[in-house]
């Protein structure tokens, strides 16, 4: 059985402020198979994330985003926060390297952990966290934010459940979200606190990464029963809330 449907998210039953609504259960949605057969895009990335609405708007359009995007954002909470977020996301980059059920498959998340988020990223965590004075202890154990929290828990029962549906699912949500707003930038932000977030997440090959997330999700979704599909939608949803979530809390 599966526990992520109920995590922390503190008492008011919020995740950075974005409250939880009861008509967002998840049995208003139809399923896959019924929403296929009148869809414009009948994939199942797509059913995944069309019924991530509004928060998949919300987040992707977020003003702390927009904030980044025009160079101005305040990036010190958000990026200690992050670091912790990065951490246990590229434990489930692992994760996926072991559960995905072929060869061709485990590459493309072995060359991103290998390249992007343990070279590339890291490089950058390192350097913006100097470039802000924060100190050793912050950077590696800061005070966590509930929504910190939650994330991280979600993203552990992904890896723990050892499914590749589940992993997928999480994984492709960050990367995808991140796409999304990160390729709305009109202009190259001019610091390298900004300019290099935004170059991590947008361009050819980053866009790339995202393309076969959701062709995996694609491929392996449909064949998955009903009561799985819906799992993976429940998670799905969940992490896009959480996305939500964390840049309301980046704002403060
Ligand atoms: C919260 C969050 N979501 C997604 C990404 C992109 O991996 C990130 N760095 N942080």
């Amino acid at each position: 059985m599966i526990g992520f449907v109920e995590f922390q998210d503190g008492a008011q039953g919020t995740a950075g402020g974005t409250p939880r609504r009861a008509e967002d259960g998840q049995a208003a949605w139809p399923a896959f198979a019924v929403w296929r057969s009148t869809a414009a895009d009948p994939v199942f990335s797509e059913w995944l994330r069309s019924a991530a609405e509004p928060d998949w708007t919300a987040a992707v359009t977020h003003p702390f985003a927009a904030a980044i995007s025009g160079g101005t954002a305040d990036m010190r909470r958000y990026l200690i926060q992050d670091f912790q977020f990065v951490d246990t996301f590229t434990a489930l980059l692992g994760a996926a390297v072991a559960a995905a059920d072929r060869f061709e498959a485990r590459v493309p998340f072995g060359r991103f952990l290998g390249q992007t988020v343990t070279d590339t990223e890291r490089g950058y965590f390192h350097r913006a966290l100097e470039a802000l004075g924060v100190d050793a202890a912050d950077m590696t154990s800061p005070e966590l934010e509930p929504v910190t929290v939650s994330f991280r828990s979600l993203m552990d029962e992904a890896r723990s459940s050892q499914d590749y549906s589940l992993v997928l699912a999480v994984l492709c949500v960050a990367e995808w979200v991140y796409l999304g707003w990160a390729s709305r930038t009109v202009s190259p932000p001019e610091g390298f606190l900004h300019r290099e977030w935004v170059e991590l997440h947008s361009g050819p090959e980053f866009e790339a990464w995202v393309g076969f997330l959701r062709a995996e999700l694609d491929r392996v979704g449909p064949a998955l029963g009903e009561a799985a599909q819906r799992r993976v939608l429940t998670i799905f949803r969940e992490a896009v809330r959480l996305e939500r979530g964390f840049f309301d809390m980046a704002e403060g």
